[in-house]
């Protein structure tokens, strides 16, 4: 049963792969110093087209041209903020999924309240870690230490539920088991390796591949969520059997990413409802 399961999951993962890969979507990203590298080329090695395009001056010219914007404010500064508002406003009045990652939500005042700020805005999907995920559903300062999760993604279950209801967005917790819901259903993808947390940036990355997922198919947005997760986690186990340590896996995993098949794809994909 749950094999079955896990191959209907396999074969759909392979269609988004597919479509991103085919229609090559364009990703506006704006998107932290940190991970603006790792986030472009994982979008690149899955065959979507990424642009780092921040300034408030050209996003009405350029993001009603985009597939799907994506949101992070790892570095967040406060020029920055109204950057993003506007970019997400235009995109929310184009129709345009838009996709946010509340990197450190609570780690200060101003992080949280950018965050639900911005989540008012009505973000399609939010992916953040499990300690991200509970400070927002929480709306609590402090409570995250600083960028990484102090907490396991199970811990973070009904705070993603809770968050999914109050904004209308999909959310998803990542961690060993990432945990996808619109509020009502919820999944699980079992891929990736621990050693993905010993590179900066990976969660960054993998947001941005959501949003690459969801603009090949804005009314999925949970099975395109799902589904990116998994294949990036699937790449990550891939890139692990030759990799070193983070280094090498940083690049074996974009090299996986991008040479990723069908059958790799449905064999390794391992998303069940929980
Ligand atoms: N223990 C684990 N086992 C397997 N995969 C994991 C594990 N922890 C994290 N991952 C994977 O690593 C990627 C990054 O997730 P993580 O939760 O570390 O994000 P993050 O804390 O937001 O990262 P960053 O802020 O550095 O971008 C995801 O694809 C996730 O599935
Ligand atoms: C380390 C770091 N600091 C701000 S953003 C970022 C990248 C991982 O989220
Ligand atoms: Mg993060």
């Amino acid at each position: 049963m749950e094999d079955g399961e896990e191959r209907e999951w396999g074969a759909k993962a392979w269609t988004y792969l597919s479509s991103v890969r085919s229609l090559s979507p364009l990703i506006q990203c704006i998107t932290n110093f940190v991970s603006m590298d790792l986030t472009a080329n994982t979008l690149l090695s899955a065959g979507a087209s990424p642009a780092m395009l921040h300034s408030p001056n050209e996003s009405p010219d350029f993001t009603p041209q985009v597939n799907a914007l994506y949101i992070n404010v790892g570095t967040l500064s406060d020029n920055w903020l109204p950057a993003m508002e506007l970019a997400t406003q235009l995109a929310s009045k184009l129709n345009k999924p838009w996709v946010l990652d509340p990197v450190a939500a609570g780690a200060s005042r101003f992080r949280l309240k950018a965050c639900l700020d911005l989540i008012s805005l009505k973000p399609t999907v939010i992916r953040g870690n499990a300690s991200e995920i509970i400070a927002l559903a929480k709306a609590s300062f402090p409570s995250t230490k600083g960028v990484d999760s102090s907490h396991d993604s199970t811990d973070a279950v009904e705070a993603a539920k809770s968050l999914a209801n109050s904004s209308g967005a999909v959310v998803a917790v990542s961690g060993a088991v990432d945990f996808v819901t619109d509020g009502n259903r919820i999944v699980g993808a079992r891929n990736g390796v621990p050693m993905m947390q010993k590179i900066t940036a990976t969660g960054c990355a993998v947001t941005a591949l959501i949003a690459a997922f969801v603009a090949t198919d804005p009314s999925h947005a949970m099975e395109a969520t799902a589904s990116a997760l998994a294949v990036f986690g699937v790449a990550g186990e891939l890139g692990m059997e030759t990799a070193r340590g983070p280094a090498s896996l940083r690049t074996h995993l974009i090299d996986s990413l991008h040479g990723l098949d069908q059958t790799a794809v449905i064999s390794g994909v391992k998303i069940t409802a929980i």
